[in-house]
């Protein structure tokens, strides 16, 4: 018999691999018809009836199975409706339906399912669903990190120059932001690197640092939902997480480097031009 006192929430996170592998079909079904393309917060912030539909699927699946009011939930959607987005104490379900929005509508093949655990704001578990290569990667802090049951593991390389470095545009299209953004590729391009990649998706990009196939991903303007199942993927994989100034990680701030190892994570910040983002949660001053 499970002994739930001694291990809480393994029954939430296998909970969890089975919501995110159903979303991820739901996602896949709704690929195969036309996608009805709507916008967020700008022309290239997009969002999708499946976005939103997904979701909801994953949140009552959640609540009915734990109850309602003793979990709370930070979703994308929820968030760009006007739910609240503050981490606090509680048990919390942070969640991303759909990373790689913009994927998704394009039919560019990376599209994933992320949904992590928090409770007393240290994060439990995270599984990322990439649903179109039908890869479930999962881990819980301090149990190791898996792609499709197969234990993964970071990549041994510390020399920058042998390195492979992720990172993504973001939506904001102020000629300041791009510029800085080019500027910071174009500085780690020129370390030279092996190779500079996007997938489109956060989630993604993570745990592609978390199976070794690149060394770092970095991005200022990404949100909780987009790195908390990734989080705890790439720690339990053996890397790390820094803020892009080199200070700790801080999963609101909107701000991660995660890399297989600090020489690399130290070696990218040392070339990225750092500019703000509104914290996750922060109030959206008055146009
Ligand atoms: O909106 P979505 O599809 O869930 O998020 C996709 C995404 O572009 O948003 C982040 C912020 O730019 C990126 O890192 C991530 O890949
Ligand atoms: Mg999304």
């Amino acid at each position: 018999m499970e002994n739930h006192s001694e291990d809480p929430w393994q029954r939430a996170y296998d909970f969890a691999v089975e919501v995110a592998r159903k979303a991820g079909e739901e996602i896949r079904k709704a690929g195969e018809s036309e996608i009805k393309v709507m916008t967020k917060s700008c022309i290239v912030d997009l969002v999708t009836k499946t976005d939103e539909r997904v979701e909801k699927i994953i949140i009552g699946s959640l609540k009915e199975k734990f109850g309602e009011g003793t979990h709370c939930f930070i979703g994308e959607e929820s968030v760009a409706k006007g739910e609240p987005c503050i981490l606090t104490d509680k048990p919390t379900w942070i969640i991303d339906p759909v990373d790689g929005t913009t994927n998704f509508v394009h039919r560019f093949p990376f599209v994933a399912v992320s949904i992590a655990f928090a409770v007393n704001k240290q994060l439990e578990f995270g599984v990322v669903y990439s649903c179109l290569e039908d890869k479930m990667y999962k881990a819980r802090r301090g149990r190791g990190a898996f792609c499709n049951d197969e234990p993964i593991q970071v990549s041994d390389v510390k020399d920058i120059h042998k390195s492979i470095i992720m990172s993504e545009y973001g939506i904001d299209r102020s000629p300041d932001k791009v510029n800085k953004i080019f500027t910071t590729m174009q500085k780690i391009l020129c370390i030279p690197v092996h190779g500079l990649r996007g997938s489109g998706t956060a989630a993604t990009n993570m745990c592609l640092v978390a199976t070794g196939a690149v060394e770092a991903f970095f991005e200022i303007g990404i949100h909780c939902w987009d790195i908390a199942a990734g989080a705890v993927i790439v720690q339990e994989a053996g890397g790390i997480l820094l803020d892009v100034d080199g200070g700790p990680f801080d999963l609101m701030s909107r701000r991660m480097v995660c890399a297989n190892n600090y020489i690399i994570a130290k070696r990218i910040i040392k070339e990225i031009d750092v500019f703000t983002a509104r914290r996750d949660g922060a109030p959206i001053p008055k146009q």
